[in-house]
C-alpha cells in the first residue's frame, strides 16, 4: 500500500540557469533520501546524467526530447511505473520524485501531466515547483523567452542563481523587483543563502492555481483543455515535434545539435574555440554544455559549460563516469547553423574538411567560416 500522495517537486528554469547545480546539492541532504530524480535533457546526447554526482539508481533519465511536448507522455509512464515498483516491493520506499525539466519548457504541460492525469493524482501530489533564475542572464532572457516567464509565473520558489557573479547589487534588486512583478507570491530565495535546502524549497503544500496569477490560471487551463483533446492547431506556440535529430525546436529559430570528437584534443585548441563562440557569437549560444576528453590529461574529462556570453570556468571531473570517452558538446544555438558551429569546431579540432579555414587564420578573422548571417 502507498502511504499517502508522493509528493512531486518540479525544478524548472531557463537554459543553464543552475538546475542540475542545485539539485546536487539538494541531494546531499539526507532529508531527500528515498528521492527519484526525473531528468529530462534536450540535445542528441544525454549528459546531465553525468553531471548529476549521485548518480545512483534513484536517478531516471528520459529519453531525448523535451517534457513539455514529444516525451510527456514518458513523464507520465515512469511516474506510473514508480508506483508500480513501489506496490510490488521492487522499490522499498518512495519519500519524493523531483523532476528537472529542460530550460526550453514550458512549465504548464508539465504541471497539467501530474495534475490532470487521473491515474497519477491517486498517487501524486504536486508539491511545488521551483525556478532557477541566472542572475547574470535573466533579464535578456525574460525579455527573449516566453517560456522563461512561464517558469518563473508558475513558481513557489524563486531561486536566484549566481548572485556571486553580479556584482552590482542594484541590478539585482531591479531583479528581485521584475521576479515579483511576474510572480507576486512566491518567495524569493538567494541560492547563496546558507540553509537553502530542503525546508525552504519543499513541502510547499498541495500546488493551488488559485494563488497563482490570472496568465498561469489561463496557461494551466489551456493545457488541460489540450490534454482533452480540444485544443487548436495553434497550441504550442511553435513546437516542432518533427525532425529529432537537429531541431527539438520550440521555435524555429531555435537548434539543438551536438559536436563530437573521438580523439584527445588539446586544451589550447578547445579554449580558443570556446573563446571564440563565447565573444563573436555569445548572442547566440543560449546553451553549451559537455565533457572534453584532452590530450594532456584524457583520464580525467573537462566538463564545460557556457550560457549565453557567460563561460563557467570549466572544471575537471575525477574520472570517466562511463566507458564512453572522447568529446561531446551540445549546444542550443538560436539563428546559429548547426553547420557553420560543426565546421568551425572542425578546424580547432584540426579535422580537416574542404573550405574550412585552419585554427589560425579563425583566430585572426572568426568570420572566415561562410554559413552565418
Ligand atoms: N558562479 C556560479 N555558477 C553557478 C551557480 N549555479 C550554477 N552555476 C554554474 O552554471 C553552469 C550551469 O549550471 P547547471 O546547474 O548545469 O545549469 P542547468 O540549469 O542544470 O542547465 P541546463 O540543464 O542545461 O538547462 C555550471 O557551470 C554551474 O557551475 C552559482 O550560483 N554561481
Amino acid at each position: 500500500m502507498i502511504p499517502g500522495p508522493i509528493p512531486v517537486s518540479v525544478l524548472t528554469g531557463f537554459l543553464g540557469a543552475g538546475k542540475t547545480t542545485l539539485l546536487n546539492r539538494l541531494l546531499k541532504d539526507p532529508a531527500l533520501a528515498d528521492t527519484a530524480v526525473i531528468i529530462n535533457e534536450f540535445g542528441d546526447v544525454a549528459i546531465d546524467h553525468l553531471l548529476v554526482e549521485n548518480s545512483s539508481d534513484g536517478i531516471i533519465q528520459l529519453a531525448d526530447g523535451c517534457l513539455c511536448c514529444t516525451v510527456r507522455g514518458d513523464l507520465v509512464d515512469t511516474l506510473a511505473d514508480l508506483v508500480d515498483r513501489l506496490q510490488t516491493g521492487r522499490i522499498a520506499r518512495l519519500a519524493r520524485v523531483i523532476v528537472e525539466t529542460t530550460g526550453l519548457a514550458d512549465p504548464a504541460p508539465v504541471l497539467q501531466s501530474i495534475m490532470g492525469h487521473p491515474a497519477l493524482v491517486q498517487a501524486y501530489r504536486l508539491d511545488g515547483v521551483i525556478a532557477l533564475v541566472d542572475a547574470v542572464n535573466a533579464e535578456a532572457t525574460l525579455d527573449a523567452h516566453i517560456e522563461a516567464v512561464k517558469q518563473v509565473a508558475v513558481a513557489d520558489r524563486l531561486v536566484i542563481a549566481k548572485s556571486d557573479l553580479v556584482r552590482d547589487q542594484g541590478a539585482l534588486e531591479v531583479l528581485a523587483a521584475r521576479l515579483r512583478h511576474i510572480n507576486p507570491s512566491a518567495p524569493i530565495i538567494d541560492a547563496r543563502t546558507p540553509g537553502t535546502g530542503c525546508s525552504a524549497l519543499f513541502d510547499c503544500g498541495v500546488y493551488n492555481p488559485a494563488s497563482k496569477s490570472a496568465d498561469v490560471r489561463r496557461w494551466l487551463g489551456e493545457e488541460a483543455a489540450h490534454a482533452h483533446g480540444d485544443c487548436g492547431p495553434g497550441h504550442g506556440h511553435g513546437h516542432d515535434h518533427g525532425d529529432h535529430h537537429e531541431h527539438h525546436r520550440h521555435d524555429s529559430r531555435i537548434r539543438t545539435f551536438t559536436l563530437t570528437h573521438d580523439k584527445p584534443v588539446p586544451y589550447a585548441a578547445i579554449e580558443m574555440f570556446l573563446d571564440l563562440l563565447r565573444s563573436a557569437h555569445g548572442d547566440k549560444l543560449l546553451r553549451m554544455k559537455g565533457v572534453i576528453e584532452l590530450a594532456d590529461d584524457p583520464s580525467r574529462p573537462l566538463v564545460v559549460h557556457g550560457v549565453q556570453r557567460l563561460l563557467h570556468p570549466p572544471a575537471r571531473l575525477p574520472a570517466w563516469p562511463d566507458a564512453t570517452r572522447g568529446t561531446r558538446l551540445v549546444l542550443i544555438t538560436l539563428d546559429m547553423p548547426a553547420d557553420y558551429v560543426r565546421r568551425l569546431f572542425a578546424a580547432f579540432t584540426d579535422t580537416p574538411a574542404v573550405d574550412t579555414p585552419d585554427r589560425a587564420a579563425l583566430v585572426d578573422n572568426p568570420l572566415a567560416i561562410a554559413g552565418l548571417r
